[in-house]
């Protein structure tokens, strides 16, 4: 049991758990523990950013894993229920746009639900009313008022030349792309693509938070049959390490001046 009340809440990506460990006076409560939840490792962190109170989760739950999106996305409703009103997601992701590096930030501009194109999305079957509408609009789900603000951030810290602003794409995984797979992605307008976010973004607008979504470049995605490059796990943990202080210090930062009102910043 906790007595705090978060207004934000975070889900940590692959390799991007430290995040978790920044937060003030924290309180624990592993998954395993908590009515519901997949039995699986990972907690939730209550505690304070910038003085802010907010809960994170510290291991994510992928489709790919065998839960089903349901599972997936139910610590997004307990966050509403705890009365959570601003959700920041960070994700691993594999770049295809010319121009990003392993190690950039992406700020999400837009989403492509591949899963969701074809059937599977968290907000199939009878809709509950109490959390949102049966059909909900999705054309400006990554708010605009904290993508400014953050762009702001990133200037001020002197980094705006490894920030992008862009478009991810979920894919099911596990496995990584095909090169046939990637080209169509990159044809499509996708900037990154990663096995995550954009189910727990759809509950999350689907009952009215305000959504923030960073992707850290792990690694290209190869899309040349000439490119002899692979992708693995490792890797992807090895540059969330390498790149998790900045993006502690941007998202600390992004904590602490978002107002709080669900508008714009201070
Ligand atoms: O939880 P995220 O989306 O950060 O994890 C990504 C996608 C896979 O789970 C993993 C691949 O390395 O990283
Ligand atoms: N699908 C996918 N997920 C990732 N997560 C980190 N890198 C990648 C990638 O290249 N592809």
């Amino acid at each position: 049991m906790t007595k705090q009340r978060p207004l934000v809440g975070l889900i940590c990506g692959s390799g991007l758990g430290l995040l978790a460990d920044s937060l003030k006076n924290p309180e624990l409560f592993p998954y395993a523990d908590i009515p519901g939840f997949p039995q699986s490792t990972g907690r939730l962190v209550f505690g304070e950013m910038k003085g802010r109170s907010c809960v994170c989760m510290q291991g994510r739950f992928h489709m790919y894993e065998g839960h089903s999106l349901g599972k997936t996305t139910f610590p997004v409703r307990v966050f509403k229920l705890l009365g959570v009103e601003t959700l920041i997601v960070t994700n691993a992701a594999g770049s295809l746009a010319d121009g990003y590096h392993p190690g950039d930030i992406m700020i999400i501009k837009d989403h492509v639900n591949v899963p969701g194109l074809a059937g599977l999305n968290p907000l199939t079957g009878p809709n509950d009313d109490k959390f949102g509408p049966r059909f909900p609009a999705m054309s400006s789900v990554y708010d605009k008022g904290l993508r400014c603000l953050a762009m702001d951030i990133v200037k001020q810290m002197g980094v705006a030349q490894f920030v992008h602003e862009g478009v991810y794409a979920m894919v099911g995984g596990p496995n990584f792309e095909t090169v046939a797979e990637a080209k169509l992605l990159h044809r499509l307008g996708v900037d990154a693509v990663g096995m995550s976010t954009a189910p727990e973004v759809l509950v999350a607008s689907h009952c009215g938070m305000r959504v923030f979504g960073l992707s850290l470049i792990t690694n290209k995605v190869v899309r040349s049959y000439d490119d002899e490059e692979q992708v693995n796990h490792e890797g992807v943990l090895e540059v969330g390490k390498m790149r998790s202080q900045s993006l502690q210090t941007l998202i600390t930062q992004l904590v602490g001046r978002m107002d709080m009102n669900n508008n714009t910043h201070t």
